[in-house]
């Protein structure tokens, strides 16, 4: 997707494929309020300006595994240094599902550690239920968090939501959550309580 346009027609197309807004706002990494706004202008209902927004598009790393690789190398080189200044160790890399997983599995893999998996509350949301009733949960096939340090690995943040259930899940699951590395931190977030946040790219907006 190079321009408004293209994210117009990907949106609409998701649309047509059954996606409610919060839904194409996940697949196409923008807020909700944005993926709103597409659909209202493709409707041509102008007068409404635009959200503050940007859009990712990381498929250029994600379908190549060796580019994935050289990525989440970056990613733990960078957590290495947050690990450093923290004075700390970690025990057990946690990936958020679904497209934090591939990078926390070569994470974990360069430390030498175990690997865990979060399935975020949005993705266990059936319809008619109370959103607020579906929590985050680890996967039972990957390692437990339990007593251990966590660094935490996601491609990005957005509102930051899911990063805080993460965050909260561990602690709920006897876990301590020391960092958390993205690619793409499109918040600007330094950290969430004490744990710390790092992202190879920060987004930030002038003015
Ligand atoms: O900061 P937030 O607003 O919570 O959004 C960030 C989350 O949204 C995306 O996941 P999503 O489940 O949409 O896609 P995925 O299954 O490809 O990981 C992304 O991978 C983060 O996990």
């Amino acid at each position: 997707m190079r321009n408004i346009n293209d994210l117009i027609d990907k949106a609409i197309e998701l649309r047509n494929r059954g996606l409610r807004s919060g839904e194409i706002a996940d697949e196409l990494n923008i807020s909700r309020e944005t993926a709103t706004w597409l659909l209202t202008r493709a409707k041509r209902e102008s007068g409404v300006k635009a959200p503050e927004d940007i859009f990712v598009d990381w498929s250029m790393i994600g379908k190549s595994s060796s580019r994935l690789m050289l990525i989440a190398t970056c990613m733990a080189d960078m957590v290495e240094e947050t690990l450093n200044e923290l004075d700390t160790n970690v025990d057990v890399v946690v990936g958020v599902a679904l497209s934090g997983v591939p990078l926390a599995n070569i994470v974990a893999y360069q430390y030498g550690v175990e690997l865990a998996v979060v399935h975020p509350g949005k993705h266990r949301y059936e319809e008619g239920k109370d959103q607020k009733e579906t929590k985050a949960t680890f996967s039972e096939n990957y390692s437990s968090v339990r007593g251990k340090r966590c660094v935490i690995i996601d491609d990005v943040i957005t509102t930051g939501s899911t990063a805080e259930e993460t965050v909260k899940l561990i602690q709920d699951s006897g876990g301590e959550a020391v960092a958390m590395a993205v690619i793409i931190d499109k918040k600007g977030i330094e950290s969430i309580g004490s744990v710390a946040v790092r992202s190879l790219v920060r987004v930030g907006r002038v003015g």
